[in-house]
């Protein structure tokens, strides 16, 4: 007898689709998940690193000088330091000298009372005076009133004064910034807090050496999530691949002490289907969903969750395109707020051609600007990125569509910020 029953769904077959097609809301729209990713936390504390971990930080607080720089007067060129008129004789090392007393002196040394100038070597020669003691005279290669007043004396406070701020905050340090708070008299600069992020890689498929088999695939994440993740502001402690079960994907979201991420970002699982094993991780785990489903175009299963102890979970899906869209969705406002840093801006563009509607969801497309025209790239489906490595930002074309020659919001891409 044939059961009016449904027949079970063997539990490792995918469900089909009860995925969010045309027909069914997805909870948020573009906008709304974006200024929810941004909103959901509070920036990180700032805190103080070792002056080279500082480097690409953002300073958060200024770097003033710890006494006077220089804080001594020195010289700057190897020769003598003089006081008075030629001929000088010559002074014991370390004691003040009166007119007509020289000491020697090499660069960056240090200038003893009483020195009026320095006089450089080639100006000057050790000669004898009528009684043959030894006397500095000027060489024939002297400048006329060489030395003057001061001359070849570093001053002391000539760059900074102690209590002088040299580098405000706010500053992204760069190496020369960090050279500077070694010589404020800093062994630490204090910096705003910057996301550490985990990268999970999922799919049994996929290959990332040399050329894929039949069913494989070559990996696009791992050559280049990283970079992309530290353009947003990350800092990226490690980058792991998974085997496709819920195992595997549990045990590498579970909070580690030696392994201390804020944020976890994940490729691919994102399905609601039963191989799909992503949600199903996240729940065993306690964590809450913060966003799940947006109503865009690549990329609609993206989600972000938030576990017990704080960590958030950034789930892309695992077509490429869809999981560079979910990315610039919703890491980089999330990381951009745990960084302390504004809402990455966007952008507008004229469309260059048109674009029909597509109810009930934004879509994002790669765009070429030609004559100050986004026309949309080629090879831009969701498995797709040719039209994103060609691209000059990406288009949030609304619902509704877009026309030839009207404006639309756009996205800048994180490699081409200045
Ligand atoms: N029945 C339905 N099926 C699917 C729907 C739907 O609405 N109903 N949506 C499709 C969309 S849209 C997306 S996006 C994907 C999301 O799938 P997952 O996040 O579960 O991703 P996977 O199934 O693991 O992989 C999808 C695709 O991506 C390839 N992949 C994965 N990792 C990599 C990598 N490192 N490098 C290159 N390519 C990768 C993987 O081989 C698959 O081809 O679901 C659709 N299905
Ligand atoms: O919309 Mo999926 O998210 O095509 O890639």
């Amino acid at each position: 007898m044939p059961s009016a029953e449904p027949a079970p769904v063997p539990s490792d077959l995918p469900v089909p689709s009860d995925l969010p097609g045309p027909q069914v809301r997805l909870p948020h729209s573009w906008d709304e998940a974006r200024a929810r990713a941004y909103n959901c936390v509070v920036p990180l504390p700032a805190h103080s690193v070792s002056l080279d971990q500082g480097i690409g930080r953002i300073l958060a607080q200024d770097i003033t000088a710890l006494q006077d720089i220089p804080h001594y007067a020195s010289s700057a060129m190897d020769g003598w330091s003089v006081a008075g008129s030629p001929p000088w004789i010559m002074a014991q090392t370390g004691l003040r000298l009166t007119a007509g007393q020289a000491a020697p002196v090499v660069t960056g040394g240090l200038i003893p009372a009483g020195a009026k100038a320095v006089l450089r070597s080639e100006s000057g020669r050790l000669s004898r005076d009528e009684d043959g003691l030894p006397v500095l005279v000027l060489s024939e290669s002297a400048r006329p009133g060489e030395p003057k007043g001061g001359q070849h004396i570093r001053r002391p406070a000539e760059e900074a004064s102690a209590g002088e701020v040299m580098v405000r905050s706010g500053q992204r340090l760069n190496p020369v910034h960090i050279a500077v708070a070694a010589l404020a008299g800093l062994d630490e600069v204090r910096v705003l807090g910057q996301p550490a992020v985990k990268l999970v890689f999922t799919g049994d498929e996929v290959v990332s050496a040399g050329l894929p088999g039949p069913g494989q695939v070559r990996d696009t994440f791992s050559p280049q999530l990283a970079a992309v993740v530290r353009m947003l502001g990350g800092s990226v402690l490690e980058q792991q691949r998974v085997a496709d079960n819920l195992a595997a994907m549990t045990a590498a979201l579970e909070d580690r002490v030696e392994d201390p991420a804020d944020v976890i970002i994940t490729t691919g699982a994102t399905g609601r289907s039963s191989v799909d094993f992503l949600r199903a991780a996240v729940a065993g785990l306690g964590g809450t969903m913060i966003i799940d489903g947006i109503a865009m175009r690549p990329g609609h299963p993206t989600l972000l969750a938030e576990f017990p102890d704080g960590r958030l979970l950034v789930g892309l899906p695992g077509n490429p395109l869809a999981a560079m869209m979910g990315l610039l969705t919703v890491a980089a406002p999330l990381l951009a707020r745990l960084g302390s840093r504004e809402l990455p801006a966007l952008g507008e563009v004229f469309c260059g051609s048109p674009i029909p509607e597509s109810p009930g969801r934004t879509r994002l497309l790669p765009y070429r600007l030609v004559y100050g025209l986004a026309s949309p790239t080629k090879f831009a489906d969701s498995g797709m990125l040719r039209g994103l490595a060609a691209a000059d930002g990406v288009m949030l074309v609304p619902p509704h569509g877009a026309k030839m020659g009207g404006t639309v919001t756009a996205i800048p891409l994180p490699w081409q910020l200045p």
